[in-house]
């Protein structure tokens, strides 16, 4: 498989009257066509910023991205416009940043289709397509205000996918919806996903999250440090259990960030000891005595 999101290397500085800041520092990260993925760390970890330069917002200082065969730092404006039309939808936090107030369900999304330039016949067709594929035909004439959360943030999914994008990316989409319509909403990703194959990224500080996807990337300090993937096994007796496993992200040159849990509670500072072996390296934490200090 090849990797449809491809990050190496990812550097982005902001400077703001003089003084800089390292929102990502060499953060690398692979997505494979088709997979749903959720990136979470801390407010601050530089998942906005990831985001940002992913939808073809911003662009980064230096290292590499590629989405979908495009490649986002050498990219024209022109392509770039193309690109965030064509190539990605995007899903907000704020509903209200999502879809026009004054505009009904069925409106925003003929409006999206429009702005990408499909031909009018298509577009009330495509209408119907959407909202039946994301269940909300019953909120097709409300506006906005007339819906729940929950249910601005589905017609904000249609609306994003509207002109079938090879890649969603939904920043913090349940931040301001409740439990019940948080599950929904991320239930919905999850469907469009699975039925339409389409590259879904999910960027949150709600570890909830992890429940609903195989693939969870850990970001912190502007770097991706672990990794959860999960599947589903079925035993010799039929049983089905669900397995999971953690994973710390190796670079390019070797280093290894280890899980901050795993180093409070082994008290690993400093440096720790390595011993290999035939087919996995040991990390010990290391104490005065051992050290022959
Ligand atoms: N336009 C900007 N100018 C200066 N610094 C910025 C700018 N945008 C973000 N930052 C800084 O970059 C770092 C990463 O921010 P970012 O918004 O990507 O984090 P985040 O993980 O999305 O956080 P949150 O969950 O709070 O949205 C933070 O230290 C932030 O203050």
């Amino acid at each position: 498989m090849t990797a449809q999101i491809r990050c190496t290397d990812l550097v982005r500085i902001y400077t703001a009257v003089g003084v800089e800041v390292q929102a990502l520092q060499g953060l690398t990260l692979e997505v494979e066509r088709g997979e749903l993925t959720a990136i979470v760390g801390a407010s601050g970890s530089g998942k906005s910023t990831l985001l940002g330069i992913l939808s073809g917002l911003d662009t980064p200082t230096a290292g590499r991205a590629e989405v979908a065969g495009h490649d986002l730092l050498t990219m024209t404006a022109r392509e770039r416009t193309r690109y965030r039309r064509e190539t990605v939808g995007f899903v907000f936090q704020q509903t209200a940043r999502n879809l026009l107030p004054y505009y009904t369900a069925a409106q925003n999304i003929a409006l999206a289709l429009a702005l990408a330039h499909r031909p009018r016949a298509e577009r009330a067709p495509r209408v119907d397509e959407l909202l039946g594929l994301l269940g909300i035909e019953g909120v097709r004439d409300r506006m906005p205000a007339q819906m729940s959360g929950g249910q601005q943030q589905r017609v904000a999914i249609a609306v994003a996918l509207a002109n079938s994008p090879e890649v969603l990316l939904a920043d913090e989409p349940t931040g301001e919806l409740d439990e019940a319509n948080s599950v929904l909403v991320l239930e919905t990703l999850r469907d469009v996903n699975e039925r339409l194959g389409v590259t879904v990224l999910i960027v949150t500080h709600d570890d909830t999250v992890s429940g609903h996807v195989r693939r969870t990337v850990q970001i912190r300090d502007g770097r991706t440090s672990t990794e959860v993937l999960r599947h589903t096994r079925t035993d010799e007796t039929g049983a089905e259990h669900h397995v999971e496993r953690e994973y710390a992200v190796l670079d390019r040159v070797g280093r290894l960030q280890l899980p901050h849990e795993y180093l409070e509670r082994l008290r690993m500072r400093d440096r720790v000891r390595l011993e290999l072996e035939r087919d996995h390296v040991q990390v010990h934490p290391t104490g005065d005595e051992e050290d022959g200090r």
